[in-house]
C-alpha cells in the first residue's frame, strides 16, 4: 500500500530583525520539502525601486502613488531564493544601508502593504494548491497576511545578540552602531498603523537568544512534523 503524501502545510515565522527568521526558515524548507518566501526581500524591492525612481521618500502621498508600478517577482526555492525587480536581479541591491535605512518608511504606507500583502497570499495560496506547502517569514504574517496558517512562530533575542549577528554579516560594522539602527527599525516596524509587527495570538514564541541556529531549525523542524502528522 502506497504511503499518502504529507499534507501541505502553511508555516509563518515573524519576529524583528536579527532573530533568525530567514536563516532558520530557509533550513526548515529545505529540510521539509516546502517552498520558502522571504517577504522582507519583497518589502526591500519596491524600496529599491522607490530610491532608483527618486520618488520623495518622506512623503506617504507620493509612496502611495507609485506603489503598484514595480513588477516584483519571488523565487521561492529554500537553497536559491530570487528576488527581481521589472526583470532585473535585486538581491544584492537591496540589502544596502541606503535601502535598510529606507524600507520602515516604505512599508508603512497601506498602499504598499495592500499591494505587498495580496501578492504574498496569491504566492501562498500557489503553494497550498500544488500540494507543496510553505514557509513564509516577515513581520505580520501570523497576524495579517496568513491568519489561517497551519502554524505561527514568533522569533526572538536580546538585542544585543541580534545586533552581535547583524555587525557579524557586515564586514567591520560597529555592534552599537547596529545595534542602534536595529532598535531603531524594530519601533519604526512595531508602531505603524497598518499591520505592525506583532506577535499573533495564536503563535509559539522561540527566545534564540541562548539557542544555537540548529536548535531553533531542530526546535521549528519538529513543531511543524507534529502540525503535518495531526493534519
Ligand atoms: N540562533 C542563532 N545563533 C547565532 N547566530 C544566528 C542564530 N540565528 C541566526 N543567526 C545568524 O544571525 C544572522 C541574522 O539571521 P537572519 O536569519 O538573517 O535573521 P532575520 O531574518 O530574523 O533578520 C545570520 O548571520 C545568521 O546566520
Ligand atoms: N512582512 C513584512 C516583512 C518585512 N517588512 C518590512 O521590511 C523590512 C525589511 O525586512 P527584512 O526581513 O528583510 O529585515 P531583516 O530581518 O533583514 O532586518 C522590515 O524592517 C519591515 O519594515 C514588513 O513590513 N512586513
Amino acid at each position: 500500500m502506497e504511503t499518502a503524501a504529507p499534507a501541505a502545510v502553511i508555516v509563518a515565522i515573524d519576529g524583528p530583525s536579527g532573530t533568525g527568521k530567514s536563516s532558520t526558515s530557509k533550513a526548515v524548507a529545505a529540510q521539509l520539502g516546502l517552498s520558502y518566501l522571504d517577504t522582507g526581500a519583497q518589502y526591500r524591492a519596491i524600496t529599491w525601486w522607490m530610491v532608483n525612481n527618486g520618488i520623495d521618500l518622506t512623503d506617504p502621498t507620493a509612496i502611495a502613488a507609485v506603489a503598484g508600478k514595480a513588477e516584483i517577482l519571488s523565487g521561492t526555492d529554500p537553497a536559491a531564493p530570487t528576488i527581481t525587480v521589472d526583470g532585473t536581479d535585486v538581491a544584492g541591491p537591496i540589502r544596502t544601508g541606503e535601502v535598510t535605512s529606507k524600507v520602515s518608511a516604505v512599508s508603512a504606507v497601506p498602499e504598499v502593504r495592500a499591494r505587498i500583502t495580496e501578492l504574498q497570499r496569491s504566492i501562498a495560496a500557489s503553494a497550498a494548491a500544488d500540494g507543496v506547502g510553505m514557509v513564509v517569514e516577515g513581520r505580520d504574517i501570523g497576524t495579517t497576511v496568513l491568519p489561517d496558517a497551519d502554524l505561527k512562530i514568533f522569533l526572538t533575542a536580546s538585542p544585543e545578540a541580534r545586533a552581535a549577528r547583524r555587525s557579524g554579516e557586515l564586514k567591520g560594522a560597529d555592534v552599537k552602531a547596529t545595534q542602534e539602527a536595529l532598535i531603531k527599525r524594530d519601533a519604526a516596524d512595531s508602531s505603524r498603523k497598518t499591520s505592525p509587527l506583532a506577535k499573533a495570538g495564536d503563535a509559539v514564541e522561540v527566545d534564540t537568544t541562548d539557542l544555537t541556529l540548529q536548535q531553533v531549525i531542530e526546535c521549528v523542524v519538529t513543531l511543524v512534523e507534529e502540525k503535518r502528522t495531526s493534519k
